[in-house]
């Protein structure tokens, strides 16, 4: 197995601002590396340059000892971006995904053998004859990444696999790819703007924007312990809510007065954000928890959405959003008084956005 060294990289197109800045990362040999960030942050330059499809304009990429830089290309064989447009239109799946293996020194009942085993695995067998056009969107999803597979390459590379599938064949493509990393040990990197297919697939989950790496990491520390105040709104559909408080052994309050618990998370006075995300905001009632902070909101808006219910509205002037799981009941003033446990709130320093 091998890891993925990427040193300095930068990307420039002509006359642009950086797709990709200055950037550094260690992916560890057969890890599952998410990049994850707003549209535009610079997830598939990166996948395209770790390709090779794209030139670099500074900066190396170590695929083992596969090296890539400004001026010397990498070989194109090691790292493999799945794409279902790439698929060749006149040939027929099987075509497709056997096309170029015994070229690379397979026998053609080796080669044979490797694609039907991709088929079984991916459900495709009954597809093999037809061609892209003649199959499901799904379908085409699958061919590409069964023939990702035959080529065994070092590293694949996902770019939005599961971006134009209907819910029920994303959860089931989500789950075949992740057993199918488990089971090949590949090294591989897959970028998506889906928070929920980042956290459920990472083992390193990068959060990037304007090119950079804002944080990376264990998913579940991004998540429940976000480093930076960025990544922790980055990183959250709908992201986290952020206020701007003053903290002191009395508790937390917001700049008008509002005064937000009596726990106070901070030993000294501290001015600093409050970060809680929408899905750990409870309804206060006798029966909740002990609250580390509670947000008298007043409601804009409620949105059932199926399971989840969001309430949109305001803590003092700021906009606050709350993802519940029943209808909250709310006072005749409009308002409803929020609460999140301890645990669950984060603070960030005012000027650098660190976690304190
Ligand atoms: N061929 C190109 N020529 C000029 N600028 C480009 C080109 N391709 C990408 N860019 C710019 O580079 C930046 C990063 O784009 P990129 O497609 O890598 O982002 P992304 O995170 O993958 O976005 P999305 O989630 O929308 O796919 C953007 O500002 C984009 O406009």
């Amino acid at each position: 197995m091998t890891g993925i060294v990427l040193t300095d990289v930068t990307r420039i197109h002509r006359g642009g601002a950086p797709a990709v800045a200055n950037l550094s990362l260690e992916i560890p040999a057969g890890a599952f590396c998410v990049l994850t960030g707003p549209a535009g942050s610079g997830k598939s330059t990166l996948l395209r340059l770790i390709a090779g499809v794209e030139p670099l304009t500074a900066g190396v990429i170590e695929i083992g000892d596969a090296v890539r830089q400004s001026w010397r290309a990498g070989r194109d064989d090691v790292a493999e971006l799945v794409d279902p447009q790439s698929l060749r239109p006149r040939r027929t799946l099987y075509d497709n995904m056997s096309h170029g293996l015994t070229t690379h020194g397979l026998s053609r009942k080796d080669a044979q053998e490797r694609v039907l085993r991709a088929a079984d695995d991916l459900a495709l067998a009954p597809a093999l004859a037809r061609r892209p056009a003649q199959v499901s969107a799904g379908e085409r999803s699958r061919a590409a990444l069964a023939r990702a597979f035959t080529r065994r390459p070092r590293a694949l590379l996902f770019d939005e696999p599961l971006a134009n599938l209907e819910p029920r064949e994303r959860l089931a493509l989500r789950r075949r790819i992740r057993e199918l990393h488990r089971a090949s040990g590949v090294t591989t990197v897959y970028a998506t703007h889906d928070v929920a297919d980042a956290l459920a697939l990472a083992d390193l989950l990068v959060v990037m924007e304007n090119g950079a790496v804002v944080e990376a990491g264990p998913p579940a520390e991004l998540y429940d312990r976000p480093r930076r105040r960025r990544a922790a709104e980055l990183l959250g559909a709908p992201p986290m809510n952020i206020l701007p408080v003053r903290a002191n052994q009395t508790g937390l309050s917001l700049e008008d007065g509002t005064h937000l618990g009596g726990a106070s998370v901070m030993t000294t006075a501290v001015y600093a954000y409050l970060g809680v995300r929408p899905e750990r905001l409870f309804v206060l009632d006798d029966a909740s928890p002990q609250p580390g902070a509670k947000l008298p909101v007043t409601v804009e808006e409620v949105e059932a959405a199926g399971a989840d219910v969001y309430v949109h509205g305001r803590v003092g002037a700021h906009p606050v959003t709350a993802r519940l799981t029943g209808r909250p009941e709310i006072g005749p003033d409009g308002r409803v008084v929020l609460g999140a446990r301890r645990e669950h709130l984060h603070m960030f320093d005012v000027e650098s956005g660190e976690r304190l």
